[in-house]
């Protein structure tokens, strides 16, 4: 069967704002005309009754399908989370399964990780595993604006290299009415030094916005040109609409 495309989204660190963006591209790819699901494979810092990334996603965005594969209680890494409440990890295979479902489904496929690239989902995997496993076509990073973004989003693109995935673009995650210094030169930095465009720039705030404002001005915060190569002109024939 035809699949659509899959993009992991990762990031320096956590809180950086992967959900967030991971809305934006959500919104901005279904203004384009291509439908989108997200996969949070593994979920932590949250009850089985509480709202987690998925649940943010779609109170940005209205109805998204989503899957997640595994949920922790305690707010650490997936594998850390994972030991310490009894339960198993997450197992690879549910997660190839979970996205191959989406995939065969929609045109576009978000793979949201937890923390950054090398965090471990299960004691022996990271979303890099992830990415190769689900032939990932492309990885959003997502950076902070400020002063120390230039060194940690050089050693993810970095291992994202080092594994043979492609960055498909860097999208600062919180981006101030207000920047300073730094932030101005890490602008022109960021893609200068990693050798990958900024594709997208969110500003401070979207995450508070309406749904009906987040969707309305989604678009606006990404690259068109990107938007159109990486997620519209790549929709397979086959998938259902
Ligand atoms: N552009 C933004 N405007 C407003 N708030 C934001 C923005 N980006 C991120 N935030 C806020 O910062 C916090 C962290 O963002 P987010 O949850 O997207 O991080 P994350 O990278 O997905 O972290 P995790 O590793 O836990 O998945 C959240 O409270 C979110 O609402
Ligand atoms: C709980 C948190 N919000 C994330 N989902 C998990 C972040 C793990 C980060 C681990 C680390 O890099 O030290
Ligand atoms: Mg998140």
């Amino acid at each position: 069967m035809t699949r659509g495309i899959v993009h992991a989204v990762t990031g320096t660190s956590t809180d950086v704002g992967k959900t967030v963006v991971t809305a934006a591209i959500t919104a901005a790819v279904g203004t384009i005309g291509a439908s989108v699901a997200v996969c949070k494979p593994v979920q932590t810092g949250v009850s089985e009754d509480q709202p987690g990334d998925l649940a943010d996603i779609r109170r940005l965005v209205g109805p998204v399908v989503g899957a997640e594969c595994a949920r922790y209680p305690d707010p650490l890494a997936p594998e850390t989370a994972a030991r310490r409440s009894g339960m198993p990890p997450v197992l690879l295979s549910d997660i190839i399964d979970a996205v191959g479902e989406l995939a065969a489904r929609h045109d576009v496929t978000l793979v949201e990780g937890a923390g950054g690239v090398l965090v471990r989902l299960a004691p022996d995997l990271t979303l890099l595993d992830v990415s190769s496993a689900v032939a990932a076509d492309g990885i959003v990073v997502v950076v902070p604006a400020g002063l120390g973004t230039l060194n940690h989003a050089e050693l993810t693109v970095g291992a994202l290299r080092a594994h043979g995935l492609r960055p498909s673009g860097l999208v600062i995650g919180s981006w101030p009415q207000e920047p300073d210094l730094a932030m101005t030169c890490n602008r022109t930095d960021l893609s200068r030094l990693t050798g990958v465009p900024v594709v997208g720039v969110i500003p401070t705030g979207a995450g508070s916005l309406a749904p009906d404002d987040f969707r309305r001005r989604a678009g606006s915060w990404f690259d068109p040109h990107w938007l159109t190569t990486e997620f519209a002109v790549h929709r397979r024939e086959g998938v259902p609409q």
